[in-house]
């Protein structure tokens, strides 16, 4: 147990199990820095391959202890999957059961660590194992306020019947009271919404899970802040009954000692002119999944005329980007575009002076960073939290571009590139409107007193929890 209380020091002592996905990890391990920096003790699990591309991002390692779990095979699954960075798509239900075998191990550690706190987001199982050490739990969403409203609350809860899929004009449906207008999917859109209130054999519903989780956690927190969403987030609140704390964007801050860019990015990208470079990435699994809107996302670049640089996973049925690229795209664009698979430091692409445009798949993560950035932004959500984002980001605050999709989801490369040029070209309206109006939204979440006022009155939602 920490000292909290006993002798005046108000240090707690905290065990993180994030889902197994590199963009929650990731998110969770940020959040583990800033509650270091305040003093506090950290216990963070995941699994053993998870290590080596985590561990350079604790900054505190005398206070963030990694504690590797076992993560089992499961039936289905490929040998040695640990995180979704090893499992297609439509295997996730499989990586959440072998989390859910995890638990033995986990609540041996809780018994052994007796932490103040226990954060998680999808082992809805870990309040009952922190409870009988005396642990108060929260639910960490590390996904947007609005993915979370529109879908994961008991109202949103729907009646299956006989494993009947729904349409997607019920999928699109937002619930009774969600706040928004703008911030909602279209039909065709919707369908990608359907795993959430599929039932999988041993685990139920991703919904069931979701909604159990935040119904049994001592409190909600979320990886937002009121500016941008502080609507759904009371819609959140009161659907629960729970009270609902806000870390704010909670990003890593330069460190004057911090690693730099690779030498093959920062070589490369020092050829350009500045602002002129477009950097395309799509987050830590893949989901671009078919090889020829992938080629169409690669074409879509070419056709730009800038120079780019695409960080992806390789769509399904082939093990490397190179074997997915279109014929003689190489050859056409060598010396100004590089299509890469492996793992860029996209904080620091982004923070470049020849970078200008940032296309992203919308993951949460990417979202904070891209918004924190000075790139124009060109959104090509995916699945139905990424398309929320996005809706966010194009129709609420009117700070990036999405690209147009045809009736059957598909865009084309014209599409893309018809965006690109849009917030790139000179003299652009839309491309004006976007920068002005990114500019005033980094002006206040870059404030020096912003991100730390978050984390300050987090630090004290979790003192009075841990209290009480
Ligand atoms: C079971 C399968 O999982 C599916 O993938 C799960 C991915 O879920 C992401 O998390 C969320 C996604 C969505 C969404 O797409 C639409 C929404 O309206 C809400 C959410 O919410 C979340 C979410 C919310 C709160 C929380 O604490 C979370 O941990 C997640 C997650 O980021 C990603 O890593 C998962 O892979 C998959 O599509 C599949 O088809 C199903 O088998
Ligand atoms: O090559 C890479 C890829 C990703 N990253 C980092 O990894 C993180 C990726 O997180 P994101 O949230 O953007 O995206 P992911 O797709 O990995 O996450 C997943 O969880 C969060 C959800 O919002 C996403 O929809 C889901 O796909 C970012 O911090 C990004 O900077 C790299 O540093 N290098």
């Amino acid at each position: 147990m920490g000292d909290f209380g006993s002798d005046g020091s108000s240090s707690m002592s905290v065990v993180m199990y994030p889902w197994l996905a590199f963009g929650h990890m990731t998110a969770f391990l940020h959040l583990s820095n800033k509650l270091a920096e305040k003093g506090h003790e950290i216990v963070f699990l995941l699994p053993k391959k998870a290590l080596d591309q985590v561990k350079p991002l604790n900054l505190y390692p005398n206070l963030i202890t990694f504690h590797t779990i076992s993560i089992p095979h499961v039936k289905g699954l490929p040998p040695g999957a640990e995180t979704n960075s090893d499992v297609p798509f439509f295997l996730t239900h499989l990586l959440a059961v072998a989390m859910n075998q995890t638990r033995p191990e986990v609540e041996t550690i809780l018994r052994t660590n007796k932490p103040d706190l226990v954060f998680y987001d999808s082992a809805d199982w870990i309040p009952e194992i922190a409870r009988p050490v005396g642990a108060k739990t929260v639910c960490y969403n590390t996904v947007s306020a609005a993915s979370i409203a529109l879908t994961l609350v008991p109202a949103a809860e729907r009646e299956i019947i006989d494993g009947k899929e729904m349409s997607a004009e019920e999928l699109a449906k937002p619930p009774l009271g969600y706040p928004s207008s703008k911030v909602v999917l279209l039909a065709r859109e919707a369908k990608t919404l359907s795993f959430v209130w599929r039932r999988h054999e041993g685990i139920g519903s991703f919904f069931d899970g979701k909604v159990t989780a935040m119904r049994n956690c001592d409190a909600i927190a979320i990886r937002t802040c009121r500016e941008t969403e502080g609507k759904f987030c009371d819609y959140i609140e009161s659907q629960y009954n729970r009270p609902v704390y806000l870390t704010g964007p909670v990003l890593p801050v330069d460190e004057p000692n911090k690693t730099s860019l690779e030498p093959r990015w920062a070589d490369w990208l020092a050829k350009f002119k500045p602002g002129s470079v477009v950097f395309c990435a799509f987050g830590s699994q893949p989901v671009v999944d078919k090889i020829d809107q992938f080629q169409e996302l690669c074409l879509g670049l070419e056709a730009t005329g800038l120079p780019f640089l695409v960080a992806i996973k390789p769509p399904s049925g082939v093990s490397t980007v190179e074997e997915a690229l279109p014929e003689g795209f190489q050859e056409r664009v060598r010396g100004r575009g590089v299509v890469y698979g492996g793992w860029v430091q996209q904080p620091m692409i982004l923070d470049h002076p020849s970078v200008g445009c940032f296309v992203s798949h919308c993951g949460f993560g990417s979202t904070w960073e891209s918004l924190m950035s000075e790139c124009q932004m060109v959104l090509v959500p995916q699945h139905g939290e990424q398309i929320l984002n996005a809706r966010l980001m194009a129709e609420e605050m009117e700070v990036a571009v999405e690209v147009e999709r045809e009736e059957n989801g598909w865009f084309s490369r014209r599409s893309l590139e018809d965006a690109v040029k849009s917030v790139m070209g000179e003299g652009s309206e839309v491309g004006e409107k976007v920068r002005k109006n990114h500019d005033k939204w980094r002006c206040v979440l870059s404030d020096s007193g912003f991100a730390d006022g978050y984390i300050s009155k987090f630090e004290q939602n979790l003192t009075d929890l841990v209290k009480s």
